[in-house]
């Protein structure tokens, strides 16, 4: 343990040192019309397996996390505390199931009411990335233990980025406006890391509406921490991503010998 009693990255594995506990809220209410017809993203199976299982599993195998609140579509949470039950996941770990919302943000806000007292950090965790690897999940929650209010995870971008101005009717020209310099851009993942009292202003002060939770923090004034993600962090919005999830499953087969 450090000077300020703030974990080491190992303690950060293997268990919650004192005065720190963090709970994971999983969105999982979305419909998937990006993927396609069929059930709601988070049930689709990846290698037999729901995506929103990997998912959990995902920030289940971090030590540091007692408690995974799973945000289920609205008619949907019984279906997913059946399929809880039915896998197995891991005895440290806690589950809550609550009905999600109309909009990810509002399925965020109704996973952080459902959140017991005794919870510092949270991180917030779209089931649409089930095969997050467990050290960028500690990299978060390290980051927010040393004392960031907001972390993301992020990568470096591939393609040159454009800023249009969007066409007002569907099929109009768009203009490109400007084109922002690539070095200084970066690609968002989760799970995103917060003070727990800092994520709850920020749901209830913020009203706009985001693509991230973070981006609700920034709004507050505060600073939001950059840790590096990773590129099994992507997620699965298109068919092809499906493809690559499945492909990323396999390789993991073939390394783990089975
Ligand atoms: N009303 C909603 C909408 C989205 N989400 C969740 O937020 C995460 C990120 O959203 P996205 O990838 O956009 O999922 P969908 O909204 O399901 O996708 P689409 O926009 O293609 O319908 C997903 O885990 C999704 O289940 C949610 O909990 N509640
Ligand atoms: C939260 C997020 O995954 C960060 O990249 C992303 O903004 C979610 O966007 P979506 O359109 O709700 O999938």
């Amino acid at each position: 343990m450090s000077d300020d009693s703030r974990p080491s990255p190992s303690e950060v594995r293997t268990g919650t040192p004192a005065g720190h506990r963090t709970a994971v809220v999983i969105p999982a209410a979305g419909k998937g019309v990006r993927l396609g017809p069929g059930a709601p993203k988070a049930l689709r199976t990846l290698n037999g397996t729901p995506m929103l299982i990997h998912a959990v599993r995902a920030m289940a195998a971090s030590r540091a996390v007692s408690l995974v609140v799973v945000v289920a579509p609205p008619d949907g949470a019984p279906e997913v505390k059946s399929l809880l039950d039915a896998h197995a996941l891991p005895d440290r770990t806690d589950f809550l199931v609550v009905p999600g919302g109309e909009s990810r943000q509002e399925s965020v806000r109704l996973g952080l009411e459902a959140l017991p007292p005794d919870y510092d950090i949270v991180l917030v965790h779209d089931a649409a990335r089930p095969l997050v690897p467990v050290d960028t999940v500690d990299a978060v929650i390290e980051a927010v233990r040393d004392g960031a209010h907001a972390v993301v995870p992020a990568l470096p971008l591939a393609d040159t980025v454009k800023e249009v101005e969007p066409a007002q009717t569907p099929g109009d020209p768009e203009p490109v406006v400007a084109t922002p310099q690539r070095a200084r851009l970066r690609a968002v993942q989760t799970p995103q890391g917060f003070d727990r009292a800092t994520l709850i202003h920020a749901h209830e002060t913020v009203t706009d509406d985001v693509t991230d939770d973070a981006s609700m923090v920034e709004q507050l004034g505060l600073t939001v921490v950059v840790v590096p993600g990773h590129e099994e962090a992507f997620k699965v919005t298109r068919p092809l991503d499906l493809v690559l999830a499945e492909a990323v499953l396999a390789r993991r087969r073939l390394n783990d010998g089975f």
